[in-house]
């Protein structure tokens, strides 16, 4: 189970539009181990977030099976909880508030249904308290999200993501909103994050240094439509990783290079009709 805890299997997917039916991805084949990061990386409008939607179960595919540590994708999920690039918090409830509906749901009395023995509310706030200290966010615990800055907002995000103690990570663009600098902070915080939980996270990314920084494969997509893998880079740099020590890497630099290269050559076009 370990070398395939995610699997993507000969999946297509093609959206009804009023202009008819849109192929957006097409046999696609991927998996992911136990504890591997994977970043998609592709052009605008490749299929990136259908992919990840995928694999959430926020969407079924038209073609093909995707499984999570072998049972079949039916639906969402928290085994696999999903980080989105605008953070989705509910501007009516503090940070605490808004990681704590989904310890509750996960934990708590609504948990009934999936069996598991439900905690009490001592229990419930310690998880809360944990994720937020996780994240770096125990003092902002009872602001509301009108009251912190972007950055913070994605962290509360992150932190109500990991409270629930996912099997996997989905991100999509998670720090695609935010400054370069905030942005490299919340890199840092998330290797850090990601090697003391041992987590597995798919993230989508566009930018470059993010993918090879932070992953151990890179998938890279074809431009779309009807987008498909085009190249699967592994990424064998040691771990833990510093961005300082990494910078003048010969390794790094021909990662980043490969990327770039697939990138801006191979699936050029679409840059030149942008
Ligand atoms: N629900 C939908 N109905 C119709 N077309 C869709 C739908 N969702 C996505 N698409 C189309 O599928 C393609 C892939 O979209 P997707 O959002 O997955 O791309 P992406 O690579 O994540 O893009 P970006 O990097 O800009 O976020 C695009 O052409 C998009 O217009």
């Amino acid at each position: 189970m370990h070398s395939k805890f995610i699997e993507v299997q000969g999946v297509a997917q093609t959206f009804k539009t009023r202009k008819g039916s849109f192929p957006a991805l097409r046999d696609i084949n991927l998996t992911v181990a136990k504890g591997e990061f994977v970043a998609l990386i592709g052009h605008s409008g490749c299929g990136k977030s259908t992919l990840l939607n995928l694999i959430a179960g926020l969407t079924m595919p038209t073609q093909g099976h995707l499984l999570c540590a072998n049972r079949e994708i039916a639906g969402p999920g928290p085994e696999r909880a999903v980080v989105f690039q605008n953070h989705s918090l509910l501007p009516w409830l503090t940070c605490f508030e808004n990681v704590y509906l989904g310890v509750e749901r996960v934990f708590g009395s609504a948990s009934k249904s999936t069996g598991a023995a439900s905690e009490n509310k001592a229990q419930l706030m310690a998880r809360t308290d944990a994720a937020l200290a996780l994240v770096g966010l125990t003092a902002a615990a009872q602001k509301r999200p009108g009251e912190i800055s972007g950055g913070m907002k994605q962290r509360v995000g992150i932190a109500r993501a990991l409270a629930m103690e996912p099997k996997v990570l989905l991100m999509d663009e998670p720090f695609g909103a935010l400054d370069a600098l905030t942005r490299a902070k919340l890199q840092d915080e998330l290797l850090e994050i990601v090697a003391r939980t041992q987590s597995t996270v798919v993230m989508v990314t566009h930018d470059v240094d993010e993918a090879v920084l932070l992953s151990d494969k890179i998938v890279m997509m074809t431009n779309g439509p009807a987008a498909t893998i085009g190249e699967v880079l592994s990424v064998d740099l040691p771990r833990p990783r510093s961005r300082v020590a990494l910078a003048d890497s010969p390794q790094y630099l021909g990662y980043r290079k490969a990327v770039i290269d697939f990138l801006y050559t191979r699936q050029a076009h679409v840059e030149k009709a942008a």
